[in-house]
């Protein structure tokens, strides 16, 4: 469960450059290490920009966009973020967000802002329940139902065990692996433009993947991976909303290809994801690594579930993911 005592929120882990086929990458590091490419003392523009809602009305808001996916389709994980700003913005400090549920209804329109209008469903003694709706153009593109409660200690506790894995520090971040790549004098030109667009995506998202595979889609893989994954930029302890809204954006990168791995002759010709629901148990940092744990125990009728973990460091299960996406594949020319 996740204190809300904010009034004021104002395949592979990287998409492939040209969809889904791509050649290998193993797990070097670069000779010499590049530089990182934002600098960390930075706010993070999740926090300045694009959670940083406008209010219009009682319960009634207005949020921009940032990121903008090649799809040009509005990035889910923003709108999730946005709608638990909103709902967040409606309930008293004491409560805190402990799961959502949303159905992405239509595509987003980068070219207009979204409107947030929360509905106050429920004041309960322990839990609250908000719903939010996303408005484009007049008509939903997010359906968002999220519940608050208080803090009630209970004796039954347990969690699963996180993965043991290599920390942050001995791994490259997506950037670094595709510089690696850049650097290659054999290159495919094809393959040398669709890396140089990854690059210049303004992605506030830092990743770096255990298993580094970038790229290596020809290989049938089990529908799991592993990512260590935190907020670009400096956000800060203490503001427990905030950090539940950014996770609600990340969570939402990178969840949905993982339905792809087992297949690797097919590549998605159209993906988006359908629902979204998450679940936070308890407080963690958005900003300072996390290990994302994502698995698919099926894919089948064009839609592929996905289900993940957010990992604090210290081995404590912060966040639970589940998402379900509509997948129309083709067969990849590689
Ligand atoms: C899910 C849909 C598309 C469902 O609407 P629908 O009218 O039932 O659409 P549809 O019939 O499924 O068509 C969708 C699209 O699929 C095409 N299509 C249909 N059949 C085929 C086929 N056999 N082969 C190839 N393509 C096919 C159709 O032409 C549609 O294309 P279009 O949307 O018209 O460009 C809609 O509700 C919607 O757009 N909802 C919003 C979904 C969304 O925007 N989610 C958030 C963004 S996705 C995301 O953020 C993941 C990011 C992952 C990351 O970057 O890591």
């Amino acid at each position: 469960m996740v204190e809300t005592g904010m009034k004021g929120v104002g395949g592979s882990v990287c998409p492939s450059p040209v969809g889904n086929k791509s050649p290998n990458s193993g797990a070097e590091k670069s000779p010499e290490e590049p530089k990182v490419q934002f600098k960390q003392d930075l706010k993070s523009v999740l926090v300045t920009s694009v959670l940083n809602l406008e209010e219009l009305d009682v319960d009634l808001y207005r949020g921009t966009h940032h990121w903008v996916p090649r799809t040009q389709r509005l990035f889910g994980g923003q709108i999730v973020g946005q709608a638990l700003v909103a709902a967040a913005k409606s309930v008293n400090d004491n409560l805190y967000a402990h799961s959502l549920h949303c159905y992405f209804v239509r595509a987003g329109d980068p070219k207009v802002p979204v409107l947030y209008q929360v509905e106050r469903t429920r004041n309960g003694r322990s839990f609250t329940v908000r719903s939010v709706k996303a408005i484009q153009h007049g008509q939903p593109i997010l359906i968002c139902q999220a519940s608050f409660q208080m803090i009630q200690p209970s004796p039954l506790e347990h969690q699963f065990t996180m993965p043991v894995v290599p920390q942050p520090e001995d791994l490259s971040t997506v950037e670094e692996l595709i510089r690696i790549h850049l650097s290659k004098p054999d290159l495919a030109e094809k393959l040398r433009q669709g890396l140089n667009k990854l690059l210049a995506n303004e992605v506030p998202i830092e990743i770096k993947p255990v298993q580094p595979k970038l790229f290596s889609n020809f290989f049938k893989a089990v529908p799991k991976k592993l990512f260590w994954v935190r907020a670009r930029g400096y956000i800060g302890e203490g503001n427990m909303k905030l950090h539940c809204c950014v996770a609600a954006y990340v969570s939402d990168y990178a969840f949905l290809d993982t339905a792809l791995l087992p297949s690797p002759k097919y590549r998605a010709q159209f993906s988006a994801s359908l629902d979204h629901a998450m679940w936070f148990h308890t407080t963690f940092r958005s900003d300072e690594w996390m290990l994302y744990e994502c698995e698919s125990p099926w894919a089948g009728g064009c839609r592929g579930l996905v289900q993940g973990r957010l990992w604090r460091r210290d081995g404590v299960l912060a966040v639970s993911c589940s998402q379900e996406g509509v997948l129309r594949v083709k067969l990849s020319k590689l």
